[in-house]
């Protein structure tokens, strides 16, 4: 993988220009890109900027975030050809902290679940997770340092764990959503994919303009809570040796690590977690659903058949849940700093037929919580699998510095 603050070292060193580094990007992505089929368009003739904390970083896009300089299909033929007139406010951060939009990269139709035909860049017999299929693919096969893709259930999470990237899901709307294709407004969030923890939080600081999420040299060990989620069944077996792993390396390079359960009303936000995403799904596809209806993608199309007679009061019963969850949520992190827990249930699904199951994603979503995908082990197949390290509301620096704790710690075992 191209690790984006060794890079940027390079290039504030002068050992390489930001365009040569533009061209590196390119050329992996030439190489590459053939066989993974990570990008829906990229632009050979990208150039990097001259200024900016990015400068030299090639990005990609997934293609249900609005860009000018390119197409915005959606993975779905109704938007095919479709050219927003503008950017999306979060392509803008990229763009004004001097990176280069070199490509728009795999989405899921409406990032939903009908899997796109992307490889997963470590074993091409099985998939590199959805829906943000083509930003983990194009940064976990080293074609790019930096991406960003969208989550509602696991479509961040879970792709960069198959794909053996770092990841953040930052907290609920510290990214701006707009200019982003709606699935569910409550649950719609933007995250980044790179090479290291360290990457993640670099690229996140440069976009939002707040140096404090920057990991700090030196992490002080943090107190951790090792969450099972059983309430979402059990794990495979890699799944489970991920999570004991990254437990214990923490453990050994000094950190307080315990298992800790959920309070029940948390495990009850687990449960209608679907209830709050398909009630908001039917309104926001409502344009494609009701007037384009056999162009839907089968998955999405099936799954919204199937949720029409959910009403208000289902969804209104569901919010209240949600923020009584919440609440119950914040009060555990008196106890610990940060959780880790599940990324998937193990490694990648073999074939394209699923993206992958989101069932240790969704409840964190639904929570607004930060999550970073830590990779943590190789299983059978040349296969990564990652944890997920869990930082309160607002707290996305703690996130990003107990994840990076894990992820030294897991180096020295
Ligand atoms: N975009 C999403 O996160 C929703 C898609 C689906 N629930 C998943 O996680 O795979």
């Amino acid at each position: 993988m191209i690790s984006l603050t060794e890079l940027r070292e390079r290039i504030e060193q002068g050992a390489v220009s930001p365009d040569a580094a533009i061209a590196q990007s390119l050329a992996a992505i030439r190489a590459q890109d053939k066989a993974i089929g990570a990008f829906v368009h990229h632009d050979e003739g990208a150039r990097a900027q001259t200024a900016g904390p990015l400068r030299g970083i090639a990005v990609g896009i997934k293609d249900n975030i609005d860009t000018a300089d390119f197409p915005t299909e959606m993975g779905s033929q109704i938007y095919r050809g479709h050219r927003p007139r503008g950017d999306a406010p979060v392509v803008m951060a990229l763009k004004r902290a001097g990176a280069t939009i070199v490509g728009k990269t795999t989405t899921t139709a409406f990032a939903a679940n009908d899997p796109t035909a992307t490889l997963n860049p470590h074993n091409q017999a099985h998939t590199p997770g959805g829906s943000s299929s083509g930003s983990a693919a194009a940064v976990g096969g080293g074609m790019i340092p930096l991406a960003l893709g969208t989550q509602t259930g696991g479509s961040v999470i879970r792709p960069a764990s198959f794909c053996g990237t770092a990841a953040i899901k930052p907290s609920y709307r510290l990214l701006p959503t707009v200019g982003v294709k709606c699935f569910s407004w409550s649950l719609d969030t933007v995250g980044l994919f790179a090479a290291s923890v360290r990457d993640v939080a670099a690229g996140l600081a440069a976009m939002t303009n707040r140096p404090e999420l920057l990991v700090p040299s030196s992490v002080a060990a943090p107190r951790i809570g090792v969450v099972t989620q059983a309430f979402a069944g059990a794990p495979e077996a890699a799944g489970a040796e991920a999570l004991q792993r990254a437990a214990r390396a923490a453990a050994q390079a000094g950190a307080t690590v315990r298992e800790l359960a959920m309070p029940e009303i948390v495990a009850e936000a687990w449960r209608i977690h679907p209830v709050i995403q398909d009630f908001e799904a039917h309104q926001s596809f409502a344009w494609e659903y009701g007037q384009n209806y056999d162009a839907m993608p089968p998955l999405l199309r099936g799954r919204l058949d199937e949720t029409k007679g959910a009403t208000p009061k289902d969804y209104d019963a569901a919010v209240d849940v949600a923020a009584r969850a919440r609440a119950a949520l914040a009060a555990v992190f008196d106890e610990v700093d940060a959780l880790v827990t599940l990324s998937a249930p193990g490694a990648a699904p073999k074939g394209l037929s699923s993206t992958g199951d989101p069932r240790y994603n969704r409840l964190w979503t639904l929570m607004g919580v930060p999550c970073v995908n830590v990779p943590t082990l190789v299983a059978d197949g040349g296969l990564p699998v990652g944890v997920t390290v869990v930082a309160p509301f607002g707290a996305d620096a703690r996130a990003l510095a107990a994840a990076a704790f894990v992820e030294a710690a897991l180096k020295r075992v």
